[in-house]
């Protein structure tokens, strides 16, 4: 039987990563601009910690400047937005991004309607999504941004005529997800919870994107033999090891059901790996386009 090729988006985010480093030094040489991206962090929430500060690491690393703000968890939406605002004004700070999810007292949606869309380097705000929608450009979500790099370096640059099946309906992963393939003329399916027959749905699909956040939900049987499979998903479930178990260590796994998928697909984003490094790429990609734009800097090709 034969085994899927395991896409490997670590080492493809490192090789953005190491071309945009060149994109920032080249910008500064010729513009004297250095880009800046604010992050803001609301409460304690460990694996937001975690992001964030990798998300400092990866910005300072690229050569941009990173502004970090952490409020307590107990902060209102007002001090949050004030803050925003703050930002929206400051010309050393061309990307905003707060990170999700907030404290239950603020509106996510309050708060990023206030970021200027200008800035809004994860593509959440209303201007951007809806540009997405229209085919316009704007700033793109990073993690669908991210699949797309991944599925052109697997086929190609050209996608057109592909059945693709986005899992999930998010407006972070699965609605930006599906647009990004329309653009790029699939034949796109969106399918969720309440979809009838998800597995026959799957098992048509060339191109599935999993973005449901259910561990391992998809199964081996569940894949059109040869389809690229991509795994948004990031769950953390208890360890193999009873006895680590036990003691609470968990293992990350995807979206789906890996051995069994990789001996179907003809290539897959294993979890961790896949994925989530290149969202952190994309946010640094998306964070030179903001600084381009805004200086009316042609954008360099990624
Ligand atoms: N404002 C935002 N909030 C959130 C976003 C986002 O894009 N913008 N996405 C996620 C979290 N996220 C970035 O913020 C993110 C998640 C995972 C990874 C990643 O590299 N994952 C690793 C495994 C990491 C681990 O061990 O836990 C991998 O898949 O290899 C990067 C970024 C929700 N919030
Ligand atoms: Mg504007």
């Amino acid at each position: 039987m034969s085994q899927a090729r395991i896409i490997d988006g670590k080492a493809f985010a490192q090789r953005l990563r190491d071309r945009l480093s060149l994109q920032v030094a080249a910008l500064g040489e010729a513009h004297g601009l250095q880009p800046g991206l604010a992050v803001v962090l609301v409460g304690e929430n460990p694996a937001s910690q975690v992001y964030v500060r990798n998300k400092g690491q990866a910005t300072v690393a690229s050569g941009m400047r990173s502004f970090e703000h952490r409020l307590p968890d107990t902060t209102d939406q007002r001090t949050l937005i004030d803050l925003v605002e703050r930002l929206n004004r400051d010309p050393a700070v061309n990307g905003i991004l707060v990170q999700l999810p907030l404290p239950p007292q603020i509106d996510p949606a309050a708060v990023i309607a206030a970021i200027d869309p200008d800035k809004d380097v994860d593509g959440f705000h209303v201007e951007n999504a809806g540009r997405l929608a229209l085919g316009l450009p704007g700033l793109v979500p990073c993690t669908p941004l991210g699949c797309m790099m991944l599925l052109n370096d697997v086929l190609g640059d050209d996608l057109s005529g592909r059945r693709a099946l986005v899992l999930g309906r998010s407006s972070i992963v699965g609605k930006p997800m599906a647009s990004l393939l329309l653009a790029a003329s699939c034949t796109v399916t969106t399918a969720h919870s309440r979809t009838r027959d998800l597995a026959d749905e799957c098992r048509r699909a060339d191109i599935l994107v999993a973005a449901v956040g259910r561990p391992e939900m998809v199964r081996g049987d569940w894949i059109k033999p040869g389809a690229t499979v991509i795994d948004v998903g990031i769950n953390r479930v208890p360890s193999l090891d009873p006895l680590a178990a036990s003691e609470g260590r968990t293992r990350l796994v995807g979206d789906v059901a890996f051995a069994e998928a990789a001996r179907v697909a003809g290539a897959i984003t294993p979890v961790p790996g896949g994925v989530g490094p290149m969202t952190i790429a994309c946010l640094l990609l998306n964070t030179l386009t903001a600084t381009c734009r805004q200086n009316g800097v042609t954008v360099p090709a990624p």
